[in-house]
């Protein structure tokens, strides 16, 4: 058996096709979308994913605001150009790219957004809503990478109701806000959040009917530990070198050999990154979207 393939970027590209409708709806009212990013330093990773976010943007018409300070920027020249990115009118919502360089204060920085412009859904008051909200509609935004993996499972018809969910990592940007909503009433699934410490994480594995590994271990999950059918969502990737013509050599954290025992998997690159990138763009629509509401 080989797995079906969770095809990211087909999904990102209908949500994409949505969205630039609802961005005209906007413009047609004078309101233009902007997407504002910061990023400090150079880390390559970080680099390309903001890349990958403007380019996003310019497809459907929503604005590029991007703020880029060296990785020897002081904490407080980064709390001015938070400061600056919560008044300029221009940006609807933005993002602080994580991680800030070594010894940088990332809690002080996704405090300081203001919430009604937190795209990432990282902000205290907006991931304190997803913990209160479990049993309702909720309009503040979600955390971009928990909600892309929902909808590209929801898009291939793989539900998650009433099934075994082994999430593996406990992140603040994945784990740990995916534990919440999966088990929000309507998504229902039954959540077991694994982590570094999990004494046997293979047998905990192999009583999923969906995994999600997002720990950053190249291969982690070996085609044993999942149970035949299972959906396996390939969230984690680390770069483990370069290729001939100099692009960066990506490693998800799922041993291919899992395709072989899967029921579906997506594939990393081309499964969550890219649905990420869109889920933080609905966010930013919808943040531009509550501004015509507010204006009347
Ligand atoms: N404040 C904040 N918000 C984030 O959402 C956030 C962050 N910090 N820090 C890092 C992680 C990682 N992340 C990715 C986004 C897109 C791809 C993506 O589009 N990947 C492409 C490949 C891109 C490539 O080739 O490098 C793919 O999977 O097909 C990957 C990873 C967002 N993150």
């Amino acid at each position: 058996m080989t797995a079906q393939v969770l095809d990211g970027l087909a999904a990102a590209a209908a949500i994409k096709a949505e969205l630039r409708e609802r961005v005209t709806a906007l413009r047609e009212r004078g309101v233009v979308p902007g997407l504002g990013t910061l990023l400090v330093g150079e880390d390559p990773g970080s680099v390309s994913y903001v890349g990958g976010k403007h380019r996003d943007s310019a497809e459907i018409g929503v604005e590029s605001i991007r703020a880029d300070l060296p990785a020897d920027a002081t904490e407080a020249e980064v709390h001015e150009t938070i400061a600056r990115l919560n008044a300029d009118p221009a940006v609807t919502g933005y993002i602080v790219q994580l991680p800030l360089p070594r010894g940088m204060d990332e809690h002080a920085a996704l405090v300081a957004v203001d919430p009604a412009k937190d795209v990432d859904g990282l902000h205290p008051a907006n991931l304190g809503e997803l913990v209160l909200g479990v049993d309702g509609e909720i309009s503040t935004p979600l955390p971009c990478t928990p909600a892309g993996c929902l909808e590209l499972l929801r898009r291939n018809d793989v539900s998650v109701s009433g099934k075994h969910v082994v999430v593996i990592g406990r992140g603040l940007t994945v784990g740990r806000p995916l534990g919440l909503l999966l088990t929000r009433k309507g998504v229902d699934a039954t959540v077991t959040l694994t982590h570094s410490r999990t004494t046997d994480l293979a047998a905990e594995v192999r009583r999923a009917d969906v995994v999600v590994a997002a720990v950053g271990v190249p291969h982690l999950v070996k085609p044993e530990w999942v149970k035949p059918g299972a959906a396996v969502l390939d969230v984690g990737v680390t770069r483990v070198g370069t290729t001939a013509t100099g692009r960066a050599k990506l490693a998800g954290d799922v041993d291919p050999g899992v395709a072989e025992v899967a029921g579906w998997l997506s594939p990393n690159p081309g499964g969550v990154g890219p649905m990420t990138r869109a889920m933080l763009l609905a966010n930013v629509v919808a943040a531009a979207e509550r501004t015509v509401g507010r204006a009347g």
